[in-house]
C-alpha cells in the first residue's frame, strides 16, 4: 500500500493507492484536477519505485514553488532519512524535510549544532556510518572535498553503513575527482550515489528554494526527487558523476568574478565622488542587475558582511574551478585574477565572513617594496 500525498497552496490531497508501484501520472492527473497549482513540471514527474524492495517509503510530496514548505503531517509515511553536516546550509536543509514531515536523523561533527534539530523530532546517531546503516537514502553537506571524503570514505565513514538498496546524495560542492572517489566506496558497497551540490545561499536553504546539479544514478535522482523538491525549487540531472560537481564550480567561478568585479566598481565609484548606494541602484536597474548585487551591495556599501556564503568556501571553488580549467586547457584568467583576491582577503582574517567582504582585500594599502 502506498500513499502519495500532494500539497499545493491552497489543499492537500492524500490519495491512497492499493498498488506497490505507484501510476503517478494518473495520480498527479486526479490531483491536478483538484489542485491546478500544482506546476507543470511537477504533474509530469516521472516517480518509479520498484515493486520487489522500494529505496524508501512511498511517500511523495509535491508542492508549488511559492509554498512554504514547513507543514507537516501525521498522516504521511515518512522516509528514512539521513543528514550529515549541520552547517549553515544543511541545518536548514535538514529541517525542511523534518518540518515536511520526514522521520530524519541526523549527525554533525559538532555535536552541538544537532540539538535544534533533536528538539524537532529529529533523531541522532553518533557517526556517519550509523546514520547510513538505519535510514534509506543520506544526504551529506560537507565544507569542502577533504571533508566530504572523510565522512563519506573514511573510519566509521558512511560507505560503511551503505549496503543495495539504500541511496547517498552528496550535496557538498566538491569536485569531480572527489565525487567519483566517494561515489566509487558507496558503490562498491551496492548502493547508489547521487551528486546534487546546490545554487543558492542560506536564505533559498532555509525557504526551500534551491536549485539542485545532480548526476549519478538516475534511479537515485527519481527515489530522492519529493525530498529534493522539499529542500529546493528545481532540479537538473545533468548524467555522469562530474557533471553535477562541474557545473557547480563553473557557477560559482562566475559568481565569484562577479562579486570580485562589483567590489572594484564600489570603490571606485566612491573614490571619484560617487555615492556608492547610487551606484548599487543604477546597477539593479540595468541590464547587468543580479539579485546578488541588489541583496549585497547596501551591505557591502557600510562594511557589513553578514555570513551566507563563507568566503574561505568561495576561495575553495575558485580553486576547484581553476583546476577543472586546467583539466580542459581553458584559459581562465579573470576568475585566476579573482581567485587571488579572495586568498588575499583570507590571509587578512576574512575566511568565516560572507564572501562580499572580498571588497575588503581591495581596501588594504599594499606595502612599499624596500626600492621604492
Ligand atoms: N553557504 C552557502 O551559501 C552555500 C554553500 N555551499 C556549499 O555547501 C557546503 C557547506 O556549506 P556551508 O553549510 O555554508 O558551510 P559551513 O562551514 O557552515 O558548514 C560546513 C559543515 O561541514 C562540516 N565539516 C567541516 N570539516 C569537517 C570535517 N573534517 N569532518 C566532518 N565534518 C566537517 C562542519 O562541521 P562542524 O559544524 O563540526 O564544523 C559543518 O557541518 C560547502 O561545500 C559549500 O561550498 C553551496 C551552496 C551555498
Ligand atoms: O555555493 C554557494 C552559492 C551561493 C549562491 O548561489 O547564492
Amino acid at each position: 500500500m502506498a500513499i502519495a500525498f500532494i500539497k499545493t497552496n491552497y489543499c492537500y490531497i492524500s490519495s491512497l493507492i492499493l498498488n506497490q508501484s505507484i501510476n503517478t501520472s494518473s495520480t498527479m492527473a486526479m490531483c491536478s484536477s483538484f489542485c491546478p497549482q500544482i506546476p507543470n513540471h511537477l504533474r509530469s514527474r516521472p516517480i518509479s519505485l520498484s515493486p520487489t524492495k522500494p529505496l524508501f517509503s512511498v511517500s511523495v510530496k509535491a508542492f508549488s514553488s511559492q509554498t512554504s514548505n514547513a507543514t507537516a503531517k501525521a498522516d504521511e509515511i515518512p522516509a528514512r532519512v539521513g543528514f550529515l553536516g549541520l552547517g549553515i546550509m544543511g541545518s536548514p536543509m535538514a529541517q525542511n524535510l523534518i518540518k515536511a514531515g520526514c522521520d530524519v536523523t541526523v549527525w554533525n561533527r559538532t555535536k552541538r549544532k544537532c540539538d535544534p534539530l533533536i528538539s524537532l523530532g529529529a533523531k541522532y546517531k553518533s557517526s556517519p556510518e550509523e546514520v547510513a546503516a538505519s535510514c534509506d537514502v543520506t544526504f551529506a553537506m560537507l565544507a569542502d572535498p577533504e571533508s566530504a571524503v572523510d565522512v563519506a570514505c573514511g573510519k566509521q565513514g558512511a560507505a560503511n553503513g551503505m549496503s543495495p538498496g539504500k541511496g547517498y546524495v552528496d550535496i557538498s560542492t566538491v569536485d569531480g575527482v572527489t565525487s567519483k572517489l566517494i561515489s566509487g566506496h558507496i558503490k562498491a558497497a551496492g548502493a547508489l550515489f547521487l551528486e546534487a551540490p546546490v545554487s543558492g545561499s542560506k536564505k533559498p536553504a532555509e525557504d526551500g528554494q534551491l536549485i539542485f546539479l545532480t548526476a549519478g544514478d538516475k534511479t537515485l535522482f527519481e527515489m530522492s526527487g519529493p525530498l529534493l523538491d522539499i529542500m529546493g525549487k528545481s532540479k537538473f540531472f545533468l548524467g555522469d558523476v562530474g557533471n553535477g560537481a562541474a557545473m557547480k564550480l563553473v557557477v560559482n567561478m562566475i559568481m565569484g568574478s562577479m562579486m570580485a568585479s562589483f567590489s572594484e566598481g564600489l570603490l571606485l565609484s566612491e573614490k571619484v565622488g560617487l555615492d556608492p548606494s547610487v551606484l548599487v541602484e543604477v546597477v539593479a536597474q540595468g541590464a547587468i542587475s543580479a539579485p546578488m548585487f541588489s541583496m549585497k551591495g547596501p551591505s557591502m556599501v557600510q562594511s557589513i558582511y553578514p555570513t551566507a556564503f563563507p568566503l574561505k568556501h568561495q576561495q575553495k571553488d575558485l580553486r576547484l574551478a581553476l583546476g577543472l580549467a586546467e583539466t580542459v586547457s581553458q584559459p581562465t584568467p579573470i576568475a585566476a585574477a579573482a581567485n587571488e583576491l579572495y586568498k588575499v582577503a583570507k590571509s587578512h582574517g576574512l575566511s568565516d565572513q560572507d564572501f562580499s567582504a572580498v571588497i575588503e582585500a581591495l581596501k588594504i594599502k599594499l606595502q612599499p617594496s624596500a626600492k621604492e
